[in-house]
């Protein structure tokens, strides 16, 4: 078995890890951390979670989570660098939060306004590469992983097939995606109330600001071979779960839609958790609930040139938990679905 800590097992990521790791059969849980929630029952922060209930979570620290195969970390960013640091070589650190996922230092200094932490093997598996190839094969055998961003995992998967198939203009990509609020984490925020968000629909980190928008760019680049410019704008929708991203880019002149429909499907072909909906169909976020898929459709909008993908993802699953655990399996060498589904929970 597989001995895996999680820190941060009070938040929602934390939590939704080991909601996956309780039915994946080669692990066991093993310690659990937080920081204000440290010496309190983990039932009392994820009920839902009852086989754990009784467990109390630790304070975060290297001591603790010494001795496991694995650690994940599902803490605020800024905080795994440090921490990583401390637990040696051999064990297998995945990192849910952003701190080592953009290669771009300069990038990472402009967006998050903190020093640079490193960069790790990027873990978003299904991405098609320049030249061919899948992002898969660097996280085989890896000890260190970095989970992608609920965001830019919708994003990019959306629109990659396009550029590694060079179908599309790198330098004009728009991007409009809305999210669950459980994607902000459970800290209070007073945006965050149920007054404020039911029944509304808001956009927020408007203008290229949103921290996101380099590690899309970064990943629709690997898959182009070339730098790619996105303009991207985040909203937020009153549902707990859930992402929908929009994403168009200019396509090549001549481009024709059989072309188009074709790139998508065969990028994705072989994908158990990337699904290129029938042709009429388009994706929901109440599909992909609880799972790890990833639904994807795609049209050409003829008259004005541009490609149009959209992708719906669970922000919890297949945006962060989901990806910790698919990212660790093929680590590791374990089925690369273990303790994952692909099926939804609608309506
Ligand atoms: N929510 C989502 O959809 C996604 C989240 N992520 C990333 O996952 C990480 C966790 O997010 P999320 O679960 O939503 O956030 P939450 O706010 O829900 O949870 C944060 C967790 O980290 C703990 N924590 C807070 N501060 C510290 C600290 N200084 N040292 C150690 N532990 C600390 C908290 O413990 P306590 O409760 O005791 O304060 C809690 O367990 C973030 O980096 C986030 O960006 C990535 C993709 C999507
Ligand atoms: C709805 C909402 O607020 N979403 C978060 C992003 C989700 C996330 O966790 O992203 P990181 O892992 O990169 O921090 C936001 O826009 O900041």
């Amino acid at each position: 078995m597989v001995r895996v800590a999680v820190a941060g097992a009070s938040g929602y990521a934390g939590a939704e890890v080991l909601r996956l790791l309780l039915g994946h059969p080669d692990v066991e849980v093993g310690a659990l951390t937080a920081a204000s929630s440290a010496g309190t029952p983990l039932g009392q922060h994820a009920p839902h979670l009852l086989p754990l209930a009784d467990r109390v979570l630790e304070p975060t620290s290297a001591e603790v989570l010494a001795g496991h195969d694995v650690v994940v970390l599902a803490l605020p960013h800024g905080s795994s660098g440090p921490l990583a640091a401390e637990l040696g070589d051999e064990v297998l650190v995945v990192d849910a939060a952003a701190d080592h996922r953009l290669a771009d230092a300069a990038a990472w200094e402009a967006f998050y306004g903190s020093p640079h932490a490193g960069t790790w093997p990027y873990a978003l598996p299904e991405l098609p590469l320049a030249g061919g190839g899948r992002q898969r094969d660097a996280l085989v055998g890896a000890r260190r992983l970095a989970v992608p961003g609920c965001y830019p995992t919708a994003c990019t998967l959306a629109l990659a097939p396009g550029m590694a198939a060079g179908l599309c203009e790198a330098d004009d990509v728009v991007v409009v995606a809305a999210s669950g609020t459980s994607g902000a984490g459970r800290a209070a925020k007073v945006t965050m109330l149920g007054a404020e968000v039911m029944g509304s629909m808001s956009p927020y980190g408007v203008g290229g600001v949103h921290r996101h928008t380099p590690e899309v760019e970064q990943g629709l680049a690997a898959a182009a071979g070339e730098p790619v410019r996105a303009s991207f704008t985040p909203t937020l929708a009153p549902m707990p779960r859930g992402i929908l991203a929009t994403a168009t880019a200019r396509t090549q002149p001549g481009t024709t839609a059989a072309q188009v429909r074709a790139a998508w499907q065969d990028a994705y072909a072989d994908e158990a958790f990337v699904h290129v909906l029938p042709e009429g169909r388009w994706p929901r976020t109440k599909d992909v609930a609880g799972s790890n898929a990833v639904h994807l459709q795609v049209a050409l909008d003829e008259r004005v040139g541009r490609v149009v993908a959209v992708a719906a993802v669970d922000n919890l699953v297949k945006g962060t938990a989901g990806a910790a655990v698919q990212g660790l399996n093929i680590a590791l060498g374990l089925p690369e679905g273990a303790g994952l589904s692909a099926v939804g929970l609608a309506p």
